[in-house]
């Protein structure tokens, strides 16, 4: 941890954040980034509830997205439970789309790390190509930094050319400082993203949390050159508060950053906002559109 000090004051984070809230208002009716923001979106359903009819249907939408809303992006990928890996890999048209799985014991991680192993091969074997993971928190807390880093890059091991994101359970995460420690072990141990929470716990994703792990991303950047993604989920659902995420993004790390190869946006509820909010831009007119 030595080579990436944790220097962030209270006062700091609250003026970043303060002033990225600042100029989310003047954004709200620029339906470039509101666009922005949809390609960005990890579209996600992660019920018990869901089968694999549920997930067909919910796949055909994201198929039929543009003859239905052509002034709209594609989503960057869809976050699914690992058992439903194959009706991503089969049902998905366009290859551009990720097709994200949560796994290793989603949402707790608290299984055998050969299981954690087994479930992500078994979810790439079936065709995933993004893995979602948690971070061993517990362990985290207790201070066992390598345990947790060495089951991240063990997990990272059996993904060839997958893409990894690392959720550090922010809520769960006392002090800014353990956010920071969270997101540097996951980068050093083989993250391409780390992401703020699972959306099954609370508080789920926070401005103050974004706020450290993308400083934590961008002095990573300054020391080896490697750019890691940073993905918000949990709880977010209007476009106010996703426009927020792309205002902290910006001022912190860049315009680099600014494109869903380094900005994932991990959300069930937003989508449906975002293209009421370009629809109205777009038309003039507002109506609530309810299509996933
Ligand atoms: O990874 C994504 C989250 O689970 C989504 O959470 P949400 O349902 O609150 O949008």
């Amino acid at each position: 941890m030595d080579k990436f000090p944790f220097s962030l004051t209270d006062k700091q984070i609250e003026e970043g954040i303060n002033a990225a809230k600042q100029e989310a208002l003047h954004l709200k009716a620029n339906k470039d980034i509101l666009k922005l923001l949809f390609n960005c979106i990890d579209l996600t359903s992660l019920n018990t509830e869901d089968s694999s009819d549920d997930i067909r249907d919910f796949v055909e939408k994201v198929n039929e997205l543009p003859q239905h809303f052509d002034f709209v992006p594609q989503v960057a990928a869809m976050c699914v439970y690992p058992v439903f890996a194959p009706v991503l890999k089969s049902g998905l048209k366009d290859a551009n789309i990720g097709r994200a799985v949560v796994s290793a014991g989603f949402p707790s991680s608290q299984t055998f790390l050969d299981v954690k192993k087994m479930e992500t091969q078994r979810a790439i074997d079936f065709g995933a190509n993004e893995i979602d993971i948690v971070m061993s928190v517990g362990e985290f807390m207790e201070g066992n930094y390598e345990f947790v880093g060495e089951e991240i890059n063990a997990i990272k091991g059996v993904m060839g050319d997958a893409h990894l994101k690392v959720i550090l359970e922010s809520g769960t995460l006392p002090k800014a400082e353990d956010v920071w420690t969270a997101s540097v072990i996951s980068m050093e141990y083989g993250a391409d993203f780390i992401k703020t929470s699972t959306g099954k716990q609370q508080p789920a994703a926070t401005f103050e949390a974004a706020y450290t792990m993308l400083t934590a991303i961008k002095a990573y950047f300054e020391k080896t050159g490697k750019k890691i993604g940073f993905k918000p989920a949990g709880g977010i659902s209007t476009a106010d508060d996703a426009l927020v995420y792309y205002c902290l993004v910006k001022q912190i790390c860049g315009t680099d950053w600014l494109n869903n190869h380094l900005f994932r946006l991990g959300a069930s509820r937003l989508a449906n906002h975002l293209i009421s909010d370009i629809a109205e831009l777009e038309n003039g007119f507002r109506k609530e559109i309810k299509y996933f």
